[in-house]
């Protein structure tokens, strides 16, 4: 039995929740968990050097499969040496199968069987993506963890739609798993889905399961459906999952649903969240949003979060970020980025503290108390 290329290691079971202190060995490095993924959707975390993204404690970065696809094209990727080499960031990389943008971005065609026909979004030129095509890309790009190939079903979608949906996209697993060439330096990850039914969770846990990933990950969620029938799914999705594997909580996001994702046994988390609301001046604080282009922060000469001790907090005022906004200077926008990946990465070394001295409940309300 050949060692994967991603392995998980359980270091410390929280005492009074689901939340696990675990460290993911990747071919480029080995990071904690729980753990928050800057995404870099088309090779670049928008604003930010690697540099940058290491000194703020960053490990693991995303990339999208779709995008890259597209633009420049996955063979030009692979001749660069791969997305390590091309955009020059030795640690983690994790792309998603492009699944997901296809159903947010592309003018769906339609699903079959073999995989789904849709448009091109930039020219409407025609594409098709299956599981094996999937595959071959995120080889190329040569990323250390890769997503399977699934269905994304709206979460309020009726029952009988669903479980034809998982069937398919167990079905399409297999298929990524046949098709995946590096398994030795590459960890294809399964991805759960079923909505928000219990038996169909239940039914995709079984099926992905039994093909023994390295890694899992629970889809389908963070769609549009509440907090709290997102945490209900957790509760009853993340315990069919392996303990001694990771499990990827896609496309979350805010302080509070990390936490919660946390506290339900998830380990590693991406979202776009951070970057994209620091681009219209949005910034996360300890004490919650603060929209810093507003007008009250003109002579506001405090950091944009007195607790946060970020580059952009520790040199730079209110009152200067919010002129740089105003004005369209690109410093502006690459200061709130920064600050707000800092905010979340250092929200997670809070939890692992927290996991470690058995206080993550205790963590959970004062931060709370605080974010309102
Ligand atoms: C890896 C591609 N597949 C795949 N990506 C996803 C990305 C998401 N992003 C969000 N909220 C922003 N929910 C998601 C669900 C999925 C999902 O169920 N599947």
């Amino acid at each position: 039995m050949t060692t994967p290329a991603v392995t998980y290691n359980l270091i410390k079971k929280d005492k009074h929740t689901g939340a696990r202190l675990g460290q993911i060995t990747t071919p480029h490095g080995t990071f904690d968990t729980p753990m928050f993924m800057p995404v870099g959707t088309q090779a670049s975390v928008k604003a930010m050097a690697p540099e940058e993204l290491k000194e703020m404690g960053a490990g693991v970065i995303l990339a999208n499969t779709y995008h890259l696809w597209l633009r420049p094209g996955e063979d030009l990727v692979e001749e660069a040496g791969g997305l390590h080499q091309f955009m020059n960031w030795d640690q983690g990389i994790l792309t998603d199968s492009g699944g997901f943008q296809v159903f947010s971005l592309a003018e769906l065609r339609n699903i079959t069987e073999e995989g789904v026909h849709f448009k091109n979004h930039l020219n409407g030129q025609k594409l098709f993506l299956s599981p094996e095509k999937a595959i071959a890309i995120e080889n190329a790009l040569g990323a250390d963890i890769m997503m399977s190939f699934d269905e994304c079903p709206p979460f309020f979608e009726s029952y009988d739609y669903i479980k034809k949906s998982i069937e398919r996209t167990s079905r399409w697993a297999e298929r990524g798993l046949r098709a995946h060439k590096n398994p030795q330096t590459q960890a294809l990850f399964g991805i759960v889905q079923g909505g928000g039914h219990k038996a169909l969770r239940e039914q995709s846990a079984r099926d992905l399961v039994s093909l023994d990933f390295p890694g899992y990950s629970i889809g389908g969620l963070s769609v549009g459906e509440s907090k709290a029938e997102m945490n209900h799914v957790l509760d009853f999705t993340t315990p069919l999952l392996p303990e001694n594997k990771p499990r990827y909580l896609m496309g979350v996001g805010s302080p509070d649903a990390l936490i919660d994702g946390v506290i339900r046994g998830v380990d590693m988390f991406d979202c776009v969240l951070p970057t994209r609301i620091a681009r219209n001046g949005t910034c996360m604080t300890s004490k919650g949003r603060l929209v810093v282009k507003n007008a009250k922060y003109a002579r506001d000469f405090r950091p944009l979060d007195e607790k946060c001790n970020c580059y952009a907090c520790r040199n730079y005022t209110r009152a200067y970020i919010r002129h740089l906004l105003k004005t369209d200077e690109i410093f502006g926008l690459r200061l709130t980025s920064y600050h707000n990946l800092y905010f979340l990465l250092d929200l997670m070394r809070k939890i692992r503290a927290a996991i470690k001295e058995d206080r993550l409940l205790d963590f959970r309300a004062e931060f709370f108390e605080e974010y309102g």
